[in-house]
């Protein structure tokens, strides 16, 4: 199958500091209809490994290195204006915190039809019909187009981030931590919504992670970072339960058992960054 997305030696750096590599030759792929989940502790480098997909990153740091090629042409050199038509109407986002994402004194209704309008142009009846069915296809009864932000859950919050970055039907769907948020019955939901999304529509997902407890839920293949670096990747049946690095070992180690007890073996850090990678 054609590779939907392929980030190839991806490096990044401070702009001013550019030998101090906080993503270090990153390669992976991703296939339509199928979720890869980056994984890796806190400050592994997921975050700005997706960034510079979206072409995002902090205006500090600077990709060193490396191509990102998407539906076959490099998104490397593209201009703002190219690269915002390219998300929001190719690529999807959704990200942990949808409060600071949706505009409080704005309807939700009226905030999907914002993308609507922009992107493809839709407005009047065939507006509203639109975005009663996206909300539809989300979960979110039509009728409640009405309400504001703040009087949905936080569940139904990130329904209606789905709902926008799902609007242009986009070929990909990049979804950074989109449930850490959540509590574990409402987060279950959100995956099932997202794994049924992406079926779907056919989307190819990269999904952000720190748990290992969503991968198994979620991905189809696994990326596993270790200080800016890809320490292991393969199938998720592979990376759970034939794990190589020592990092994806000590990590599942810490994932909670059947009862939540964690393990008692904290990870050796020490030891880890002698180990090969
Ligand atoms: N704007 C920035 N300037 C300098 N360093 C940064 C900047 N943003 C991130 N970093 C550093 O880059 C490294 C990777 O960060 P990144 O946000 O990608 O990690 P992460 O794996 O997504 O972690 P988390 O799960 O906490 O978001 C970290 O060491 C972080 O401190």
């Amino acid at each position: 199958m054609a590779d939907l997305l392929k980030v190839e030696k991806l490096t990044v750096a401070p702009a001013a500091a550019p030998s101090r590599l906080l993503v270090n030759n990153v390669s992976f792929s991703l296939s339509p209809g199928r979720t890869t989940c980056i994984v890796g502790e806190s400050g592994s480098g997921k975050s700005l490994t997706a960034l510079s997909v979206m072409g995002l990153l902090p205006k500090a740091l600077q990709r060193v290195s490396g191509d990102i090629v998407f539906q076959g042409s490099s998104l490397v050199g593209l201009s703002n204006t190219q690269m915002c038509d390219v998300r929001g109407k190719r690529i999807g986002m959704i990200f942990q915190e949808p409060m600071t994402s949706l505009n409080p004194v704005l309807t939700i209704g009226f905030q999907v039809g914002e993308t609507l309008s922009t992107h493809l142009g839709l407005s009047g009846k065939a507006l509203r019909t639109k975005v009663a069915a996206l909300l539809e296809s989300v979960g979110i009864p039509a009728e409640r187009a009405n309400s504001y932000p703040d009087e949905l859950s936080g569940g139904q919050r990130q329904r209606v981030m789905i709902a926008m970055s799902i609007a242009c039907e986009p070929a990909m769907l990049i979804a950074d931590e989109p449930t850490t948020a959540l509590d574990v019955t409402v987060q279950a939901q959100i995956l099932a919504l997202l794994a049924d999304l992406k079926t779907r529509m056919n989307m190819g997902m990269l999904f952000i992670t720190h748990d290992f407890g969503v991968v198994a839920d979620i991905a189809d293949d696994v990326v596993v970072m270790f200080r800016g670096e890809i320490v292991e990747k393969g199938s998720v049946g592979d990376v759970l339960d034939r794990p190589q690095h020592p990092y994806t070992r000590a990590l599942l180690d810490c994932v909670p058992d059947a009862e939540g007890r964690k393990a008692l073996k904290p990870i050796d850090y020490d030891w880890l960054k002698g180990a090969s990678v």
